[in-house]
């Protein structure tokens, strides 16, 4: 959805005080401005400044542009005004929450290999789980490097066959997200507003009704503007918590919360520039889907294989709704996180007039993908070690430039006694390889090369930099985490 309009209010001051970003104003002084790999002769991201997706415009003109690096060295993550392959991997994982959450969906079991892969991903004290893999019969694909005559020929040339570290991820679900009390009072708030359709009262008026002729149907707000403070602060924290411990992101767009009752819908969009990662917290009054008094309001989002459509074209084949879209139901305090870079919507609601008994959803973006070091080491301290050692890391990149997009995030721990990389997990993965490959692979024949599986290339690369680097030892001896968004436009 596009962002026309953002309120703001100050970023949070207090800090939690083991956490430090490097911000992005450090960012360029750290060198990380490669961080953004664009397509050969293209401009670097951050010779200019810029060293995240773009922004909307109204994002640019109040928001990470007006960042001032040296305030937010000590900064929390943050809300910002900031406002979705060719990979044959995708997934739905549900991810720890802070109160017990709950598994509703009980898709096929994951390959073993897929599951081995998931089982290391989530990294820090998340309990990532993968459930759902592309289904052989949904996404017909053919993966040449599980193809035994490929293998048993690269093995004869003598040729290593990357394994992909982890498993892309484009959606995301977690159930009983926020505390059960906090998520009852923030719906107890739309509630008691909407209780008497009679009574006259200043946030009756707070809603706008949100027409865009064949895209989106809705009744929209800002979050900000319509909870308490001390209620809405609270939401902003679990969101930002969730977006760094999960996803390496620092900030979040500002909230918006939508209801939808009969005739209100979400066409197919696309939310390139808004943050790597798009969430959907429900407030739908039912924590059993099948009992709301609707039909439809699931989130649908095109499935992987339809985007890749003709390379795993089968005739013998037909399709439904069911194996083009993946449709994530919006039950009571579920939260959805999605790759907003694939074609989404909302399907349209029917049955109810009345917001109390519709759809209603808080909803944004994750943004400012950034490094920064959790734990005793100084980032200041760390400065040199990380530049040097991950030159051959941007080098290594520069080979898959324009040929990848997507976000990944890798957090390592670093040994307070002697600075060495002891660990390393992925937190979150949405690389895709883009139809430019076919370009790459007709130039790896014709110099008689063999053009390497671009994920797992680019996982190797990342392990194999991160894992080698070697930071000063912490005086504390206690051990720093380090969180290490990669993003590819
Ligand atoms: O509400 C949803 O499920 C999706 C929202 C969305 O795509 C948007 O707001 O851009
Ligand atoms: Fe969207």
């Amino acid at each position: 959805m596009q962002q026309s309009c953002s309120l703001r209010r100050p970023a949070p001051e207090t800090s939690r005080s083991s956490t430090r970003s490097l911000g992005h104003q450090r960012i360029q002084n750290y060198k990380l401005i490669s961080l953004i790999c664009r397509a050969k002769g293209s401009r670097k991201a951050g010779a200019d400044g810029e060293a995240a997706p773009a922004p909307s415009p109204s994002a640019s003109a109040s928001g990470r542009g007006t960042r001032d690096g040296s305030a937010s060295q000590q900064r929390k993550p943050r809300r910002t005004d900031a406002e979705p392959t060719s990979s044959t991997t995708a997934a739905i994982a549900v991810t720890g929450a802070p109160s017990a959450p709950t598994v509703t969906a009980s898709p096929p079991a994951p390959t073993p290999a897929k599951a081995a892969v998931a089982a290391t991903g989530g990294g820090g004290d998340s309990q990532q789980q993968l459930l759902w893999a592309p289904d052989a019969d949904a996404s017909p694909s053919y993966d040449p490097w599980s193809d035994p005559r490929v293998l048993e020929e690269l093995e004869a040339r003598e040729i290593p066959v990357l394994e992909e570290l982890t498993t892309a991820q484009h959606v995301i679900t977690v159930d009983n997200f926020l505390p059960a009390p906090q998520a009852a009072e923030l719906r107890g708030v739309f509630d008691s507003r909407f209780a008497d359709p009679r009574a006259c009262h200043p946030e009756r008026f707070l809603w706008d009704y949100w027409h865009v002729p064949d895209q989106y149907t809705l009744v929209r707000t800002q979050a900000a503007v319509y909870f308490p403070d001390e209620l809405y602060g609270r939401l902003e924290e679990a969101l930002l918590s969730y977006g760094e411990a999960a996803l390496g992101c620092r900030a979040i767009s500002p909230i918006w919360m939508s209801y939808y009752v009969d005739g209100c819908l979400q066409e197919l969009h696309c939310d390139n520039p808004h943050g790597p990662f798009a969430f959907v917290l429900s407030l739908t009054p039912t924590t059993d889907w099948s009992q709301r008094e609707f039909v439809g309001g699931e989130t649908m989002i095109l499935q992987p294989h339809v985007l890749n459509y003709w390379r795993n074209y089968d005739p013998r084949k037909g399709m439904e709704l069911q194996h083009l879209v993946t449709r994530v139901p919006s039950p009571f305090n579920r939260l959805t996180v999605f790759d907003p870079r694939f074609p989404h919507g909302v399907r349209e609601v029917r049955g109810t007039r009345d917001p109390r008994k519709g759809r209603l959803v808080l909803h944004g973006w994750f943004t400012e993908p950034a490094p920064f070091f959790d734990g005793p080491l100084e980032a200041a301290d760390a400065e040199v070690a990380l530049n040097e050692g991950l030159e051959p890391l941007w080098e290594a990149l520069e080979a898959v430039s324009g040929l990848i997009t997507g976000t990944l995030i890798a957090r390592v721990n670093i040994s307070g006694a002697d600075g060495s990389v002891t660990d390393l997990s992925w937190l979150a993965d949405t690389l895709v390889e883009v139809p430019n490959h076919d370009r790459a692979a007709a130039d790896a024949m014709l110099e008689e090369r063999v053009l390497p599986r671009l994920r797992a290339l680019v996982h190797n690369e990342v392990r194999d930099c991160l894992m080698g680097l070697s930071f000063p030892a912490a005086g504390a001896g206690r051990d720093t985490k380090l969180t290490f968004p990669i993003v590819f436009e």
